[in-house]
Protein backbone atom coordinates (compact mmCIF):
# COMPACT_ATOMS: atom_id res chain seq x y z
CA UNK A 1 0.00 0.00 0.00
CA UNK A 2 1.49 3.36 -1.00
CA UNK A 3 1.67 6.40 1.28
CA UNK A 4 -1.45 8.05 -0.16
CA UNK A 5 -3.51 4.86 0.23
CA UNK A 6 -2.26 4.40 3.78
CA UNK A 7 -3.14 7.98 4.66
CA UNK A 8 -6.61 7.41 3.23
CA UNK A 9 -6.94 4.19 5.22
CA UNK A 10 -5.86 6.07 8.34
CA UNK A 11 -8.58 8.67 7.82
CA UNK A 12 -11.22 6.10 6.88
CA UNK A 13 -10.72 4.09 10.07
CA UNK A 14 -9.81 6.87 12.51
CA UNK A 15 -12.17 6.94 15.48
CA UNK A 16 -12.32 10.16 17.49
CA UNK A 17 -14.55 11.17 20.35
CA UNK A 18 -14.46 14.87 21.09
CA UNK A 19 -15.92 14.53 24.59
CA UNK A 20 -13.18 12.17 25.66
CA UNK A 21 -10.49 13.66 23.42
CA UNK A 22 -9.81 10.04 22.55
CA UNK A 23 -8.52 8.66 19.24
CA UNK A 24 -8.31 5.06 18.07
CA UNK A 25 -6.36 4.12 14.97
CA UNK A 26 -6.61 0.57 13.63
CA UNK A 27 -5.39 1.45 10.15
CA UNK A 28 -2.16 -0.47 10.67
CA UNK A 29 -4.05 -3.73 11.07
CA UNK A 30 -4.23 -5.29 7.64
CA UNK A 31 -7.89 -6.35 7.49
CA UNK A 32 -10.04 -5.59 4.48
CA UNK A 33 -13.68 -4.65 3.88
CA UNK A 34 -14.65 -8.26 3.18
CA UNK A 35 -13.44 -9.25 6.63
CA UNK A 36 -15.46 -6.48 8.25
CA UNK A 37 -18.56 -7.52 6.33
CA UNK A 38 -18.06 -11.14 7.28
CA UNK A 39 -17.75 -10.18 10.95
CA UNK A 40 -20.89 -8.06 11.00
CA UNK A 41 -23.34 -10.82 12.05
CA UNK A 42 -21.07 -11.79 14.94
CA UNK A 43 -20.96 -8.17 16.04
CA UNK A 44 -24.73 -7.89 15.86
CA UNK A 45 -24.90 -10.80 18.30
CA UNK A 46 -22.14 -9.34 20.48
CA UNK A 47 -24.04 -6.04 20.77
CA UNK A 48 -27.19 -7.95 21.72
CA UNK A 49 -25.31 -10.02 24.30
CA UNK A 50 -23.84 -6.86 25.78
CA UNK A 51 -27.21 -5.15 26.01
CA UNK A 52 -28.63 -8.20 27.79
CA UNK A 53 -25.66 -8.26 30.18
CA UNK A 54 -26.13 -4.60 31.05
CA UNK A 55 -29.82 -5.23 31.62
CA UNK A 56 -29.01 -7.83 34.27
CA UNK A 57 -29.02 -11.14 32.39
CA UNK A 58 -27.13 -14.05 33.95
CA UNK A 59 -24.12 -13.32 31.75
CA UNK A 60 -21.91 -15.66 33.79
CA UNK A 61 -23.95 -18.85 33.41
CA UNK A 62 -21.47 -21.20 35.13
CA UNK A 63 -21.57 -19.23 38.35
CA UNK A 64 -25.19 -18.18 37.87
CA UNK A 65 -24.27 -14.52 38.28
CA UNK A 66 -25.15 -11.19 36.76
CA UNK A 67 -22.24 -9.13 35.47
CA UNK A 68 -22.70 -5.58 36.64
CA UNK A 69 -19.48 -3.61 36.52
CA UNK A 70 -21.09 -1.13 34.10
CA UNK A 71 -23.65 -0.20 36.76
CA UNK A 72 -20.89 1.00 39.08
CA UNK A 73 -20.42 4.14 37.03
CA UNK A 74 -24.05 4.57 36.08
CA UNK A 75 -26.22 3.25 38.92
CA UNK A 76 -29.36 4.13 36.95
CA UNK A 77 -28.55 1.15 34.72
CA UNK A 78 -28.78 -1.27 37.62
CA UNK A 79 -31.56 -3.81 37.18
CA UNK A 80 -33.08 -3.31 40.64
CA UNK A 81 -33.51 -0.30 42.88
CA UNK A 82 -31.78 -2.17 45.71
CA UNK A 83 -28.61 -2.61 43.66
CA UNK A 84 -28.84 1.00 42.47
CA UNK A 85 -29.09 2.32 46.01
CA UNK A 86 -26.33 0.03 47.19
CA UNK A 87 -23.93 1.46 44.57
CA UNK A 88 -24.82 5.02 45.50
CA UNK A 89 -24.53 4.40 49.24
CA UNK A 90 -21.20 2.61 48.89
CA UNK A 91 -19.74 5.49 46.91
CA UNK A 92 -20.87 8.03 49.49
CA UNK A 93 -19.49 5.84 52.27
CA UNK A 94 -16.12 5.59 50.48
CA UNK A 95 -15.97 9.37 50.05
CA UNK A 96 -17.00 10.13 53.62
CA UNK A 97 -14.72 7.54 55.13
CA UNK A 98 -11.66 8.54 53.10
CA UNK A 99 -12.20 12.22 53.75
CA UNK A 100 -12.43 11.51 57.50
CA UNK A 101 -9.19 9.53 57.32
CA UNK A 102 -7.41 12.23 55.32
CA UNK A 103 -8.48 14.97 57.71
CA UNK A 104 -7.77 12.94 60.84
CA UNK A 105 -11.37 12.61 62.05
CA UNK A 106 -10.73 8.88 61.80
CA UNK A 107 -7.23 8.37 63.16
CA UNK A 108 -5.09 5.64 64.66
CA UNK A 109 -4.96 5.19 68.45
CA UNK A 110 -2.83 7.89 70.08
CA UNK A 111 -1.90 9.48 66.77
CA UNK A 112 -3.36 12.42 64.87
CA UNK A 113 -3.50 10.92 61.40
CA UNK A 114 -2.85 7.88 59.30
CA UNK A 115 0.22 8.42 57.09
CA UNK A 116 0.28 5.25 54.99
CA UNK A 117 -1.97 2.60 53.48
CA UNK A 118 -0.99 -1.03 53.29
CA UNK A 119 -3.13 -2.79 50.72
CA UNK A 120 -3.22 -6.58 50.99
CA UNK A 121 -4.82 -8.45 48.11
CA UNK A 122 -3.97 -10.36 44.93
CA UNK A 123 -5.12 -10.62 41.31
CA UNK A 124 -8.15 -8.45 40.73
CA UNK A 125 -7.90 -7.30 44.32
CA UNK A 126 -4.46 -5.77 43.68
CA UNK A 127 -3.76 -5.09 40.02
CA UNK A 128 -6.29 -2.29 39.55
CA UNK A 129 -5.28 -0.41 42.71
CA UNK A 130 -1.59 -0.81 41.77
CA UNK A 131 -2.18 0.44 38.23
CA UNK A 132 -4.24 3.43 39.37
CA UNK A 133 -1.79 4.35 42.15
CA UNK A 134 1.02 4.38 39.61
CA UNK A 135 -0.99 6.24 36.98
CA UNK A 136 -2.71 8.83 39.16
CA UNK A 137 -1.11 8.90 42.59
CA UNK A 138 -0.02 12.46 43.41
CA UNK A 139 3.69 13.13 43.98
CA UNK A 140 3.02 13.77 47.65
CA UNK A 141 -0.17 11.88 48.51
CA UNK A 142 -1.96 12.45 51.82
CA UNK A 143 -1.45 8.74 52.45
CA UNK A 144 1.21 6.77 50.67
CA UNK A 145 0.14 3.34 49.45
CA UNK A 146 2.12 0.08 49.74
CA UNK A 147 1.14 -3.38 48.58
CA UNK A 148 1.44 -6.97 49.72
CA UNK A 149 0.22 -9.01 46.77
CA UNK A 150 1.85 -12.37 47.33
CA UNK A 151 2.69 -15.00 49.92
CA UNK A 152 6.44 -14.53 49.40
CA UNK A 153 7.87 -14.17 52.93
CA UNK A 154 10.77 -12.03 51.75
CA UNK A 155 8.44 -9.73 49.85
CA UNK A 156 6.21 -9.41 52.90
CA UNK A 157 9.25 -8.68 55.09
CA UNK A 158 10.49 -6.03 52.74
CA UNK A 159 7.20 -4.15 52.75
CA UNK A 160 6.68 -4.49 56.49
CA UNK A 161 10.28 -3.58 57.36
CA UNK A 162 10.06 -0.41 55.34
CA UNK A 163 6.85 0.44 57.19
CA UNK A 164 8.05 -0.64 60.62
CA UNK A 165 8.55 2.88 61.99
CA UNK A 166 5.17 3.98 60.69
CA UNK A 167 3.09 0.91 61.43
CA UNK A 168 1.31 2.81 64.18
CA UNK A 169 0.00 5.24 61.54
CA UNK A 170 -0.61 2.72 58.75
CA UNK A 171 -4.11 1.86 57.66
CA UNK A 172 -4.42 -1.72 56.40
CA UNK A 173 -6.91 -2.56 53.67
CA UNK A 174 -7.49 -6.28 53.24
CA UNK A 175 -9.20 -6.85 49.91
CA UNK A 176 -10.64 -10.19 48.88
CA UNK A 177 -13.96 -10.81 47.19
CA UNK A 178 -14.09 -14.43 48.30
CA UNK A 179 -12.49 -13.59 51.63
CA UNK A 180 -10.68 -16.91 51.43
CA UNK A 181 -7.69 -16.38 49.14
CA UNK A 182 -4.69 -17.92 50.89
CA UNK A 183 -2.06 -15.43 49.79
CA UNK A 184 -4.18 -12.56 51.09
CA UNK A 185 -4.98 -14.35 54.33
CA UNK A 186 -1.26 -15.06 54.88
CA UNK A 187 -0.35 -11.42 54.25
CA UNK A 188 -3.02 -10.37 56.70
CA UNK A 189 -1.88 -12.82 59.41
CA UNK A 190 1.76 -11.77 59.03
CA UNK A 191 0.83 -8.10 59.14
CA UNK A 192 -1.36 -8.59 62.19
CA UNK A 193 1.53 -10.35 63.89
CA UNK A 194 3.79 -7.33 63.28
CA UNK A 195 1.19 -4.97 64.73
CA UNK A 196 0.81 -7.13 67.81
CA UNK A 197 4.60 -7.36 68.18
CA UNK A 198 4.58 -3.57 68.48
CA UNK A 199 1.76 -3.72 71.02
CA UNK A 200 -0.76 -2.36 68.52
CA UNK A 201 -4.35 -3.59 68.32
CA UNK A 202 -4.66 -4.61 64.64
CA UNK A 203 -8.42 -4.18 64.56
CA UNK A 204 -8.01 -0.41 65.09
CA UNK A 205 -6.02 -0.16 61.85
CA UNK A 206 -7.78 -2.66 59.61
CA UNK A 207 -10.46 -2.38 56.94
CA UNK A 208 -11.93 -5.18 54.85
CA UNK A 209 -13.21 -4.95 51.27
CA UNK A 210 -14.99 -8.22 50.69
CA UNK A 211 -18.08 -10.12 49.63
CA UNK A 212 -21.13 -10.42 51.86
CA UNK A 213 -20.85 -13.19 54.48
CA UNK A 214 -17.30 -14.11 53.49
CA UNK A 215 -14.95 -15.38 56.19
CA UNK A 216 -13.08 -12.10 55.97
CA UNK A 217 -16.26 -10.13 56.56
CA UNK A 218 -17.19 -12.30 59.52
CA UNK A 219 -13.73 -11.84 61.02
CA UNK A 220 -13.77 -8.07 60.48
CA UNK A 221 -17.14 -7.85 62.22
CA UNK A 222 -16.31 -10.14 65.10
CA UNK A 223 -12.99 -8.39 65.75
CA UNK A 224 -14.46 -4.92 65.37
CA UNK A 225 -12.30 -3.69 62.47
CA UNK A 226 -12.50 -0.01 61.56
CA UNK A 227 -14.78 -0.55 58.59
CA UNK A 228 -16.01 -3.01 55.98
CA UNK A 229 -16.79 -2.16 52.36
CA UNK A 230 -18.77 -4.41 50.05
CA UNK A 231 -17.54 -6.28 47.03
CA UNK A 232 -20.68 -7.22 45.23
CA UNK A 233 -21.48 -10.63 43.92
CA UNK A 234 -22.13 -9.18 40.47
CA UNK A 235 -18.65 -7.60 40.15
CA UNK A 236 -15.83 -9.92 39.09
CA UNK A 237 -12.36 -9.44 40.57
CA UNK A 238 -10.77 -8.37 37.29
CA UNK A 239 -13.48 -5.79 36.64
CA UNK A 240 -13.57 -4.45 40.19
CA UNK A 241 -11.32 -1.40 39.91
CA UNK A 242 -14.32 0.94 39.86
CA UNK A 243 -15.90 -0.71 42.91
CA UNK A 244 -14.71 -0.19 46.50
CA UNK A 245 -11.69 -2.33 45.60
CA UNK A 246 -10.15 0.46 43.56
CA UNK A 247 -12.09 3.52 44.64
CA UNK A 248 -11.32 3.30 48.36
CA UNK A 249 -7.50 3.26 48.07
CA UNK A 250 -7.71 5.85 45.29
CA UNK A 251 -9.82 8.22 47.38
CA UNK A 252 -7.46 7.80 50.35
CA UNK A 253 -4.58 8.84 48.10
CA UNK A 254 -6.47 11.97 47.11
CA UNK A 255 -7.32 10.77 43.60
CA UNK A 256 -10.54 12.17 42.13
CA UNK A 257 -12.71 9.05 42.06
CA UNK A 258 -15.80 10.82 40.65
CA UNK A 259 -13.66 11.75 37.68
CA UNK A 260 -12.49 8.14 37.18
CA UNK A 261 -16.13 7.06 37.26
CA UNK A 262 -17.09 9.92 34.95
CA UNK A 263 -14.47 8.92 32.38
CA UNK A 264 -15.62 5.31 32.52
CA UNK A 265 -19.26 6.31 32.18
CA UNK A 266 -18.49 8.47 29.18
CA UNK A 267 -16.52 5.66 27.53
CA UNK A 268 -19.38 3.27 28.34
CA UNK A 269 -21.73 5.63 26.51
CA UNK A 270 -19.53 5.59 23.42
CA UNK A 271 -18.89 1.84 23.49
CA UNK A 272 -22.57 1.00 23.94
CA UNK A 273 -23.22 2.10 20.34
CA UNK A 274 -24.29 -0.96 18.32
CA UNK A 275 -22.48 0.36 15.27
CA UNK A 276 -19.07 -1.16 14.59
CA UNK A 277 -17.37 1.85 13.03
CA UNK A 278 -18.66 4.19 15.77
CA UNK A 279 -17.69 1.97 18.68
CA UNK A 280 -14.01 1.94 19.69
CA UNK A 281 -14.35 -1.17 21.87
CA UNK A 282 -15.87 -3.02 18.90
CA UNK A 283 -13.09 -1.75 16.66
CA UNK A 284 -10.54 -3.09 19.14
CA UNK A 285 -12.31 -6.45 19.27
CA UNK A 286 -12.39 -6.50 15.46
CA UNK A 287 -8.66 -5.83 15.33
CA UNK A 288 -7.92 -8.55 17.91
CA UNK A 289 -10.05 -11.04 16.01
CA UNK A 290 -8.35 -10.21 12.75
CA UNK A 291 -4.84 -10.39 14.26
CA UNK A 292 -5.29 -13.83 15.77
CA UNK A 293 -7.89 -15.36 13.41
CA UNK A 294 -10.32 -15.37 16.31
CA UNK A 295 -8.09 -17.96 17.98
CA UNK A 296 -5.54 -15.81 19.74
CA UNK A 297 -2.79 -16.74 17.31
CA UNK A 298 -1.05 -13.41 17.93
CA UNK A 299 -0.02 -11.93 21.26
CA UNK A 300 -1.11 -8.47 22.35
CA UNK A 301 1.88 -6.27 23.20
CA UNK A 302 0.83 -3.18 25.14
CA UNK A 303 3.24 -0.29 24.73
CA UNK A 304 2.24 2.92 26.49
CA UNK A 305 4.70 5.71 25.86
CA UNK A 306 4.24 7.11 29.35
CA UNK A 307 5.88 6.02 32.58
CA UNK A 308 2.72 6.45 34.61
CA UNK A 309 0.96 3.81 32.46
CA UNK A 310 3.65 1.23 33.15
CA UNK A 311 1.33 -1.15 34.98
CA UNK A 312 -1.45 -1.00 32.41
CA UNK A 313 -0.12 -4.07 30.60
CA UNK A 314 -0.02 -6.05 33.84
CA UNK A 315 -3.56 -4.93 34.65
CA UNK A 316 -4.73 -5.89 31.15
CA UNK A 317 -2.94 -9.21 31.38
CA UNK A 318 -5.44 -10.36 33.99
CA UNK A 319 -8.42 -8.65 32.40
CA UNK A 320 -7.78 -10.15 28.97
CA UNK A 321 -6.17 -13.49 29.78
CA UNK A 322 -8.36 -14.53 32.69
CA UNK A 323 -11.44 -13.48 30.73
CA UNK A 324 -10.58 -14.95 27.35
CA UNK A 325 -8.28 -17.84 28.21
CA UNK A 326 -10.82 -20.67 28.19
CA UNK A 327 -10.74 -24.35 27.30
CA UNK A 328 -14.39 -24.58 26.29
CA UNK A 329 -16.83 -22.33 24.50
CA UNK A 330 -20.38 -21.67 25.69
CA UNK A 331 -21.60 -24.79 23.87
CA UNK A 332 -19.07 -27.02 25.61
CA UNK A 333 -16.73 -27.46 22.63
CA UNK A 334 -13.02 -27.57 23.37
CA UNK A 335 -11.62 -24.39 21.79
CA UNK A 336 -8.55 -23.34 23.84
CA UNK A 337 -9.24 -19.65 23.48
CA UNK A 338 -7.27 -16.67 24.73
CA UNK A 339 -4.97 -13.82 23.79
CA UNK A 340 -1.58 -13.54 25.48
CA UNK A 341 -0.78 -10.05 26.77
CA UNK A 342 2.51 -8.53 27.74
CA UNK A 343 4.23 -5.18 27.63
CA UNK A 344 5.94 -2.52 29.61
CA UNK A 345 6.50 0.99 28.25
CA UNK A 346 8.12 2.93 25.47
CA UNK A 347 10.63 4.07 24.65
CA UNK A 348 12.26 1.93 27.34
CA UNK A 349 11.28 -1.29 25.56
CA UNK A 350 12.96 -0.13 22.37
CA UNK A 351 16.21 -0.82 24.17
CA UNK A 352 15.08 -4.29 25.16
CA UNK A 353 12.64 -6.57 23.36
CA UNK A 354 11.54 -4.36 20.47
CA UNK A 355 14.46 -5.85 18.53
CA UNK A 356 12.52 -9.11 18.38
CA UNK A 357 9.28 -7.35 17.53
CA UNK A 358 10.91 -5.63 14.56
CA UNK A 359 12.89 -8.56 13.19
CA UNK A 360 12.07 -11.77 15.04
CA UNK A 361 9.12 -14.12 15.21
CA UNK A 362 6.02 -12.21 14.03
CA UNK A 363 3.73 -13.63 16.69
CA UNK A 364 2.16 -10.44 18.01
CA UNK A 365 0.44 -7.16 17.32
CA UNK A 366 1.29 -4.00 19.21
CA UNK A 367 -1.04 -1.55 20.91
CA UNK A 368 0.69 1.81 21.21
CA UNK A 369 -0.71 4.24 23.72
CA UNK A 370 0.12 7.82 22.96
CA UNK A 371 -0.43 10.67 25.42
CA UNK A 372 -0.60 14.05 23.74
CA UNK A 373 0.39 16.20 26.71
CA UNK A 374 4.09 15.75 27.48
CA UNK A 375 4.05 17.29 30.94
CA UNK A 376 2.50 20.14 32.87
CA UNK A 377 4.57 23.27 32.48
CA UNK A 378 7.45 24.25 30.26
CA UNK A 379 9.94 21.87 28.73
CA UNK A 380 13.63 22.58 28.34
CA UNK A 381 15.09 22.11 24.91
CA UNK A 382 17.41 19.14 24.74
CA UNK A 383 18.43 20.26 21.24
CA UNK A 384 17.42 23.46 19.45
CA UNK A 385 13.63 23.30 19.06
CA UNK A 386 13.39 19.77 20.46
CA UNK A 387 12.24 18.52 23.87
CA UNK A 388 12.36 15.17 25.66
CA UNK A 389 8.65 14.84 24.88
CA UNK A 390 9.37 15.30 21.18
CA UNK A 391 11.77 12.41 21.43
CA UNK A 392 9.16 10.22 23.14
CA UNK A 393 6.68 11.13 20.39
CA UNK A 394 9.29 10.50 17.70
CA UNK A 395 10.21 7.11 19.10
CA UNK A 396 6.58 6.03 19.15
CA UNK A 397 5.94 7.13 15.58
CA UNK A 398 9.24 5.69 14.42
CA UNK A 399 8.64 2.30 16.01
CA UNK A 400 5.11 2.11 14.65
CA UNK A 401 6.43 2.85 11.19
CA UNK A 402 9.40 0.49 11.43
CA UNK A 403 7.16 -2.35 12.58
CA UNK A 404 4.61 -1.77 9.85
CA UNK A 405 7.31 -1.63 7.19
CA UNK A 406 8.33 -5.10 8.29
CA UNK A 407 4.81 -6.53 8.21
CA UNK A 408 4.06 -6.08 11.94
CA UNK A 409 0.60 -4.76 12.74
CA UNK A 410 -0.34 -2.20 15.37
CA UNK A 411 -3.20 -0.33 16.96
CA UNK A 412 -2.70 3.17 18.38
CA UNK A 413 -4.78 4.73 21.16
CA UNK A 414 -4.28 8.42 21.80
CA UNK A 415 -5.44 10.24 24.93
CA UNK A 416 -4.97 13.92 25.75
CA UNK A 417 -3.26 13.31 29.10
CA UNK A 418 -3.09 10.76 31.87
CA UNK A 419 -5.70 11.90 34.38
CA UNK A 420 -8.50 10.35 36.41
CA UNK A 421 -10.97 10.82 33.54
CA UNK A 422 -8.84 9.18 30.86
CA UNK A 423 -7.73 6.34 33.13
CA UNK A 424 -11.39 5.59 33.89
CA UNK A 425 -12.08 5.69 30.16
CA UNK A 426 -9.23 3.29 29.33
CA UNK A 427 -10.43 0.79 31.93
CA UNK A 428 -13.98 0.96 30.56
CA UNK A 429 -12.76 0.65 26.98
CA UNK A 430 -10.92 -2.60 27.62
CA UNK A 431 -13.64 -4.06 29.83
CA UNK A 432 -16.07 -3.58 26.95
CA UNK A 433 -13.65 -4.80 24.26
CA UNK A 434 -13.03 -8.00 26.22
CA UNK A 435 -16.77 -8.54 26.66
CA UNK A 436 -17.47 -8.03 22.97
CA UNK A 437 -14.58 -10.22 21.88
CA UNK A 438 -15.81 -12.99 24.19
CA UNK A 439 -19.16 -12.91 22.37
CA UNK A 440 -17.40 -13.01 18.99
CA UNK A 441 -15.64 -16.23 19.98
CA UNK A 442 -18.58 -17.55 22.03
CA UNK A 443 -16.98 -17.95 25.44
CA UNK A 444 -17.87 -17.02 29.02
CA UNK A 445 -15.55 -14.11 29.87
CA UNK A 446 -16.65 -13.91 33.47
CA UNK A 447 -15.61 -17.15 35.09
CA UNK A 448 -12.15 -18.61 35.75
CA UNK A 449 -12.48 -22.36 36.26
CA UNK A 450 -8.81 -22.92 35.39
CA UNK A 451 -7.33 -21.15 38.39
CA UNK A 452 -8.88 -23.63 40.81
CA UNK A 453 -6.72 -26.54 39.62
CA UNK A 454 -3.48 -24.93 40.86
CA UNK A 455 -5.06 -24.03 44.20
CA UNK A 456 -6.25 -27.60 44.77
CA UNK A 457 -2.86 -29.03 43.83
CA UNK A 458 -1.17 -26.62 46.26
CA UNK A 459 -3.46 -27.76 49.05
CA UNK A 460 -2.53 -31.40 48.50
CA UNK A 461 1.20 -30.48 48.55
CA UNK A 462 0.72 -28.91 51.98
CA UNK A 463 -1.10 -32.02 53.20
CA UNK A 464 1.80 -34.16 52.01
CA UNK A 465 4.20 -31.88 53.88
CA UNK A 466 2.38 -32.32 57.20
CA UNK A 467 2.26 -36.07 56.65
CA UNK A 468 5.96 -36.33 55.78
CA UNK A 469 6.99 -34.45 58.91
CA UNK A 470 4.75 -36.62 61.08
CA UNK A 471 6.27 -39.83 59.68
CA UNK A 472 9.84 -38.57 60.06
CA UNK A 473 9.16 -37.53 63.66
CA UNK A 474 7.86 -41.01 64.44
CA UNK A 475 10.69 -42.82 62.62
CA UNK A 476 13.39 -44.44 64.75
CA UNK A 477 16.12 -44.04 62.20
CA UNK A 478 16.74 -41.91 59.09
CA UNK A 479 14.62 -42.91 56.12
CA UNK A 480 15.41 -43.00 52.44
CA UNK A 481 13.22 -40.90 50.21
CA UNK A 482 11.69 -44.04 48.74
CA UNK A 483 10.72 -45.46 52.13
CA UNK A 484 9.35 -42.11 53.30
CA UNK A 485 7.18 -41.96 50.18
CA UNK A 486 6.09 -45.55 50.70
CA UNK A 487 5.09 -44.94 54.31
CA UNK A 488 3.14 -41.92 53.13
CA UNK A 489 1.42 -43.95 50.42
CA UNK A 490 2.73 -41.34 48.00
CA UNK A 491 5.19 -43.20 45.78
CA UNK A 492 3.36 -41.82 42.75
CA UNK A 493 4.24 -38.37 44.10
CA UNK A 494 7.82 -39.02 45.20
CA UNK A 495 9.08 -36.00 43.28
CA UNK A 496 6.86 -33.72 45.36
CA UNK A 497 8.01 -35.46 48.55
CA UNK A 498 11.63 -34.85 47.54
CA UNK A 499 10.97 -31.19 46.84
CA UNK A 500 9.10 -30.55 50.05
CA UNK A 501 11.81 -32.08 52.25
CA UNK A 502 14.38 -30.04 50.35
CA UNK A 503 12.35 -26.90 51.01
CA UNK A 504 11.98 -27.66 54.73
CA UNK A 505 15.68 -28.50 55.04
CA UNK A 506 16.68 -25.25 53.32
CA UNK A 507 14.66 -23.34 55.90
CA UNK A 508 16.04 -25.34 58.85
CA UNK A 509 12.53 -26.53 59.64
CA UNK A 510 11.54 -29.99 60.81
CA UNK A 511 13.61 -32.03 58.34
CA UNK A 512 17.32 -32.73 57.90
CA UNK A 513 18.72 -34.17 54.68
CA UNK A 514 21.91 -36.17 54.90
CA UNK A 515 23.82 -37.03 51.76
CA UNK A 516 23.99 -35.44 48.37
CA UNK A 517 20.67 -33.67 47.63
CA UNK A 518 21.55 -33.85 43.95
CA UNK A 519 21.18 -37.65 44.17
CA UNK A 520 17.67 -37.99 45.60
CA UNK A 521 17.72 -41.79 45.74
CA UNK A 522 20.73 -41.75 48.08
CA UNK A 523 19.68 -39.18 50.68
CA UNK A 524 18.64 -40.01 54.24
CA UNK A 525 15.95 -38.03 55.96
CA UNK A 526 15.29 -37.42 59.62
CA UNK A 527 13.28 -35.04 61.74
CA UNK A 528 15.09 -31.95 63.03
O1 LIG B 1 -10.57 -11.16 45.63
P1 LIG B 1 -10.23 -12.58 45.86
O2 LIG B 1 -11.43 -13.43 46.12
O3 LIG B 1 -9.20 -12.72 46.95
O4 LIG B 1 -9.59 -13.15 44.55
C1 LIG B 1 -8.39 -12.70 44.05
C2 LIG B 1 -8.13 -13.30 42.67
O5 LIG B 1 -7.88 -14.69 42.82
C3 LIG B 1 -8.54 -15.66 42.07
O6 LIG B 1 -7.69 -16.75 41.93
C4 LIG B 1 -9.10 -15.27 40.73
O7 LIG B 1 -8.54 -15.99 39.69
C5 LIG B 1 -8.98 -13.79 40.44
O8 LIG B 1 -9.93 -13.47 39.48
C6 LIG B 1 -9.19 -12.98 41.67
O9 LIG B 1 -9.16 -11.62 41.36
Amino acid sequence: MDAAALWQRYQDWLFYDAGLGFYLDISRMRFDEAFVEQMQPRFNKAFEDMAALEAGAIANPDENRMVGHYWLRDPDLAPTSIIRQDIIDTLVYIEEFSSKVRTGVIHPPDREKFTDILSIGIGGSALGPQFVAQALGPDFPPLEVHFIDNTDPEGIDRTLSRLAERLSTTLVIVTSKSGGTQETRNGMIETKYRYEAQGLDFSKYAIAVTGASSNLEKMAHSQGWLATFPMHDWVGGRTSELSAVGLLPAALQGIDIRSILGGAKQMDGVTRTPELSQNPAALLALAWYHAGNGKGEKDMVILPYKDSLLLFSRYLQQLVMESLGKEKDLDGNVVYQGIAVYGNKGSTDQHAYVQQLREGVPSFFVTFIEVLEDRQGESVQVEPGITSGDYLFGFLQGTRQALFDNGRESITLTIPQVNAHTVGALIALYERAVGLYASLVNINAYHQPGVEAGKKAAASVLELQLQAVQILQAAEEPLSLQSLAEKMGATHDIETVYKLVRHLHANQRQVVIQGDPGLPSEIRLSAL
